[in-house]
């Protein structure tokens, strides 16, 4: 359905003086800016991806790629067998898009009159039109909006419909970038449940960006994440969570503050793991998972130099595995 094949893109960004003007326009200085350095990747009929990664990491880069919004400079894209940027008009008819950053609706508009202009431009027949905008009301709530300018909506109400504008041609690729950036709580929830139910219910295909981990988690199997401009990782969650759960998190309270050196810690905590936080008397450990066993070991050996009033083990968050993986990137 998506298919992605070693994918660039590289930003030419003309140098400013410090007066202000373009030194290219003189001395032709350029800042070349790799966005994205050779991604591939294929998405099936049907899934929700996941697409994550830093600030700055090419996210959106790759979403607009998708759009035929912007030409790869090198590899190709196919999306249900259409190149986006040739065939810009084709693919616009068979993808959604929202951008969490930037409405696509007319501004000036009551909601209804650009959802309107949208029927037109898609060409979508008046009961298909009825029955859709009757569901998207049912899902987002939309009702009481429609009668007003886009500009005077709250950006909850305005993600709401963008969303339903960014359906009423019912695409089967849905490109969701940052799209709840902002919300409050129950309209993210809102929101997300409605795309998990696009998703199971009538099977469309999304590819998702955020930087929120919970709701990558809570809506995705898949997730692709990528640094740099290159993919570090494109897999299933679940997947990615077993390789890191060979390690556990082990949280010790002791009864006083910790003296690393003066007890001898250190020495049994390099030997066991690796420390991710000291804060007065609570230590913080990645161990080796070797079973209850080795972390029994752990506990003892330091119960002899000093007294553990607490303790917990905890397998690894997706968030933690995240940042792990991020922290090591940048090393
Ligand atoms: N139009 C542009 N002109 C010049 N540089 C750009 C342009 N768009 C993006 N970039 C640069 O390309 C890199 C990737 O940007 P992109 O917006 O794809 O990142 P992102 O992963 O979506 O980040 P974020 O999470 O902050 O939205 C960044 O260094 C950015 O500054």
């Amino acid at each position: 359905m998506i298919e992605v094949d070693n994918i660039t893109k590289t930003f030419v960004i003309p140098v400013k003086r410090d007066d202000g003007f373009f030194k290219s326009l003189v001395s032709r200085e350029y800042i070349y800016k790799e966005a994205v350095k050779g991604i591939s990747f294929f998405v099936n009929k049907g899934e929700l991806v996941g697409y994550i990664g830093l600030n700055g990491a090419g996210k959106s880069t790759t979403i607009k790629m998708l759009c035929g919004i912007l030409n790869p400079d090198t590899g190709s894209i196919r999306v249900n067998g259409i190149n986006p940027f040739k065939n810009r008009r084709e693919n616009n008819m068979n993808i959604g898009v929202v951008f969490g950053q930037r409405g696509q609706l007319w501004r000036d508009l009551p909601v209804q009159d650009s959802f309107i202009l949208l029927k037109k431009i898609y060409n979508v027949a008046d009961e298909d039109y009825k029955r859709r905008i009757q569901f998207l009301d049912n899902m987002l709530d939309i009702g009481e909006l429609m009668k007003i300018p886009v500009r005077k909506l709250s950006l909850g109400q305005r993600m709401r419909c963008e969303f339903a504008g960014s359906l009423i041609h019912w695409p089967d690729v849905i490109y969701l970038d940052e799209p709840t950036i902002g919300l409050d709580i129950l309209t993210k929830k809102r929101v997300l449940s409605f795309v998990k139910e696009l998703n199971e219910q009538y099977q469309k295909t999304i590819i998702f960006t955020t930087h929120n981990m919970h709701d990558i988690e809570d809506l995705c199997d898949r997730v692709i994440l990528i640094d740099k401009g290159l993919i570090m990782y494109d897999g299933k969650i679940q997947e990615l969570k077993a390789s890191y759960n060979k390690q556990k998190v082990l949280s010790i309270t002791f009864r006083n503050v910790i003296e690393l050196d003066k007890q001898n810690l250190l020495e049994i905590v390099e030997r066991f793991g690796q420390i991710k936080d000291i804060h007065n008397n609570n230590l913080i450990l990645h161990i080796e998972d070797g079973g209850i066993d080795n972390i029994r070991h752990v506990l003892d050996k330091m119960n002899e130099i000093c007294v553990i009033t607490d303790y917990s083990i905890s397998s690894f968050k997706f968030e933690d595995i995240i940042e792990n993986i991020y922290l090591q990137e940048s090393k």
